[in-house]
């Protein structure tokens, strides 16, 4: 069962489809914008939990892109006796060494070096690079294409944007946002916002959609 119905979804039950571990009974979401998500039912809004697990489904996985959003609906979601399925593309490159996260999903083209960890509710996104030894937080999201070279750090609920670069062994604070295009290189303090090349704080205004 999924939780959002929203772009995202549609690429997370793409992958889901593709690993073939999970077969997807339903969506959840107060706000659809249809009844079906690539041909998955919606079942209604969050009062449908409860009935879900007890008919028996024990598996979850929270497809929404907001990274504070997801985590908090993954802690719910647990706290209702669901687990948290970890999703990673068949073209993924995951290596021996590396770990990936519970609610955590790996999209197609994605590299994971030795000794990454990726934390539960990660999203890394279409063709992102994830380095060796890099630790990725919990609910933050790698963002298309971004590439994190070697023992990079990004903090719990960080955006690494679209196509975005950042230099070994830099730290991206926790709930930091890196712009689309950015070269990170020196480390990004907790809850700033950076973009450009090389990367400086933005003013930006905030607006929710773009990240
Ligand atoms: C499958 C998927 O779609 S995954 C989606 C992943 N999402 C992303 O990668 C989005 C990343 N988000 C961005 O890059 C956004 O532009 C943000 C978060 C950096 C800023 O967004 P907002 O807060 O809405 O800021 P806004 O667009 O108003 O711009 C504020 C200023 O920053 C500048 N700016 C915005 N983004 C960037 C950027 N990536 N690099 C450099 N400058 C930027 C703007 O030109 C503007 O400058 P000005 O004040 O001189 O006019």
């Amino acid at each position: 069962m999924l939780v959002g119905a929203g772009g995202h979804a549609k690429v997370v039950i793409e992958v889901a489809r593709a690993q073939g571990r999970f077969e997807i009974v339903g969506v959840v979401d107060p706000r659809p914008p249809g009844p079906r998500v690539l041909g998955v039912p919606v079942l209604g809004g969050d009062e449908a939990l409860p009935r879900l697990r007890a008919d028996g489904v024990a598996w979850a996985f929270v497809a929404l892109g907001g990274n504070a959003l997801r985590e908090r609906i993954g802690g719910e979601l647990r706290a209702a006796g669901f687990r948290l399925a970890t999703l990673v593309h068949p073209s993924a490159e995951v290596m021996p060494s590396a770990t990936v996260g519970e609610g955590a999903v790996v999209m197609a083209r994605v590299a994971v070096s030795a000794e990454a960890r990726v934390d539960d509710l990660a999203i890394l996104n279409t063709g992102a690079v994830v380095e060796h030894d890099n630790l990725i937080g919990a609910a933050a999201h790698v963002a298309p294409l971004a590439a994190l070279a070697g023992n990079v750090r990004v903090g719990a609920r960080a955006l690494i944007g679209v196509g975005s670069a950042v230099r070994p062994g830099v730290s991206v604070g926790a709930d930091a946002v890196v712009g689309a295009g950015a070269a990170v290189v020196a480390d990004v303090p907790a809850g700033a916002t950076v973009g450009g090349v090389p990367a400086r704080p933005l003013r930006a205004r905030g607006g929710a959609a773009a990240r």
